[in-house]
């Protein structure tokens, strides 16, 4: 955790504009002036101009930043929390985009739930660190249960203390020691010096020298809906920096790792394989985009089914989110409900970098593959051939899904007629920042599988890019 990509200063008491919608501070920041009314421990650190306007508070101030997170986990989430000094300091509403995140991937459908999924939600947080804040986060918002690790003695401790402090979480959260898994040498001190040859052998070097992360420690038996992991980004707390604009603590043990991010992610990557069947869905938070690229080929190099990324911007910091699962997306085998026509088309109106043309292509190009349909993108003119396999495109006749020829006329031909059918995605730039997609079938078979199929692109490509445009 640390500094990422700096964006265009935001004011700091204002909500970030790119909140995930169900955030708690997405249609209000936070009040300073009002929480420093009713809770005086905090008044100190909160200043309002002299001729009025917006409170503030000095984000360069620890104990500012952590009465600050002390107060909304209480005000607003009825959490008791604290941590010493210098250990790092979760802010509340960024943590909160991860969580909803993670929420969002669990109701997509994407991933059937895994065979042992109980009712309740449960989440395994690699590094829960002093703060626990994941945990606290998940329990409180959403009744979700945890795992959450770590490796060192003081996160270990304030962590069972942060649950300790909330008996109504209690129950749902387990705090445990990765040092303690069988396999496990004591965790190393954080090397000062970086990793001189960034190449992967000795990223695989270094990797090997990081504790246990999920291997020896999650044990046998168990299963879980999800991993999520803030991890160290950084090779040293030299690379780490200082930014003087925000004091969030952060000790060398949380911030930095041999190898930094990518080393610990790999390891997180490496140890997957092992579960591939006891984990919904693994994901990391990333810090550096070039990472994030790098990670997700890793991901499916070991042959994970689905890969999804996002960006959560936070303030003037962005980060990425990385989530893979080894579990065969559902098939779209889809009851044709909707009327079957031959053209569909929807417009995406939104920020004009967000919506460029060609990430949108891009989206549409992992929503159809990641539903296990073959796609052929040409993105000199932005459209997609995407053909539904021979075995899909017969079970949902078979099925009585869809019939063949749904359009034209509404006889039934023989099932083994029916091969490869497929459509054209195509997007156009009507204007800067707004975009038309069509989809147009082919062959003119199956036309209720491609309706419903365009429709549901039609909410993925809407929930991604218009909610970002916000
Ligand atoms: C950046 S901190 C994240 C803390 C907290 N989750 C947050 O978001 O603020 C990374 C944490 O990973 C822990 N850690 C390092 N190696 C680990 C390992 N092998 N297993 C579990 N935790 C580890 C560190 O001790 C530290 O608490």
């Amino acid at each position: 955790m640390g500094r990422g990509k700096k964006r265009r200063r935001e004011n700091d008491s204002e909500a970030p504009r790119t909140m995930h919608p169900r955030n708690r501070y997405a249609a209000a920041p936070p009040d300073f002036a009002a929480l420093a009314a009713l809770y005086p421990s905090f008044a100190p650190f909160v200043s309002v101009p002299a001729g009025g306007g917006r409170a503030s508070v000095d984000f360069t101030d620890f104990d500012a930043t952590r009465e600050l997170t002390r107060v909304l986990l209480l005000h607003d989430h009825g959490i008791s929390w604290w941590i010493p000094d210098g250990q790092l300091c979760p802010t509340v509403p960024n943590r909160s985009n991860y969580i909803h995140w993670i929420e969002d991937l669990l109701s997509s459908n994407l991933i059937p739930p895994i065979s042992s999924s109980s009712e309740r939600v449960r989440g395994f947080d690699i590094g829960t660190g002093a703060n626990c804040i994941y945990p606290l986060l998940g329990a409180s918002l959403l009744g979700w249960n945890f795992v959450g690790s770590d490796v060192t003695d003081v996160a270990l401790e304030w962590a069972k203390k942060n649950v300790e402090s909330n008996p109504h979480l209690a129950g749902l959260i387990e705090i445990r020691n990765a040092n303690e898994a069988p396999c496990c040498s004591k965790s190393e001190t954080v090397d000062e010096e970086p990793i001189r040859e960034n190449t992967s052998e000795a990223v695989d070097n270094v990797v090997r020298s990081i504790p246990p992360i999920l291997v020896g420690v999650v044990k046998d038996n168990e299963s879980f809906d999800f991993c999520m992991c803030n991890p160290p980004f950084f090779e040293s707390m030299g690379e780490a920096g200082l930014n003087p604009k925000t004091s969030c603590g952060g000790t060398a043990q949380e911030m930095a790792c041999p190898g930094g991010e990518q080393a610990f992610i790999t390891h997180i990557i490496e140890d997957s394989v092992s579960f591939k069947n006891s984990f919904r869905w693994f994901t990391s938070m990333v810090g550096r985009k070039t990472n994030l690229k790098l990670l997700a080929s890793k991901v499916r190099e070991v042959g994970a089914s689905v890969v999804k990324t996002t960006e959560f911007v936070q303030g003037q910091t962005a980060r990425w989110g990385l989530a893979w699962s080894f579990i065969a997306p559902r098939k779209m085998v889809i009851r044709a409900s909707i009327p079957g026509k031959v053209h569909h088309s929807f417009m995406l109106q939104g920020h004009r970098h967000i919506c460029g043309a060609f990430k949108v292509l891009k989206s549409a190009e992992t929503f159809f593959c990641a539903s296990n349909l073959s796609c052929k993108t040409d993105s000199v003119s932005f459209s997609i051939d995407v053909t539904i396999p021979d075995e899909q495109t017969q079970a949902a006749v078979l099925h009585g899904d869809d019939f063949p020829g749904a359009v034209e006329d509404n006889s039934t031909k023989p099932h083994s007629a029916i091969t490869g059918t497929s459509f054209r995605i195509s997007v156009f730039e009507q204007i800067p920042g707004t975009l038309l997609i069509r989809g147009s079938l082919l062959n003119k078979a199956l036309s209720g599988t491609f309706s419903s199929l365009f429709s549901q692109l039609e909410d993925t490509l809407k929930e991604e890019f218009c909610r970002k445009a916000r």
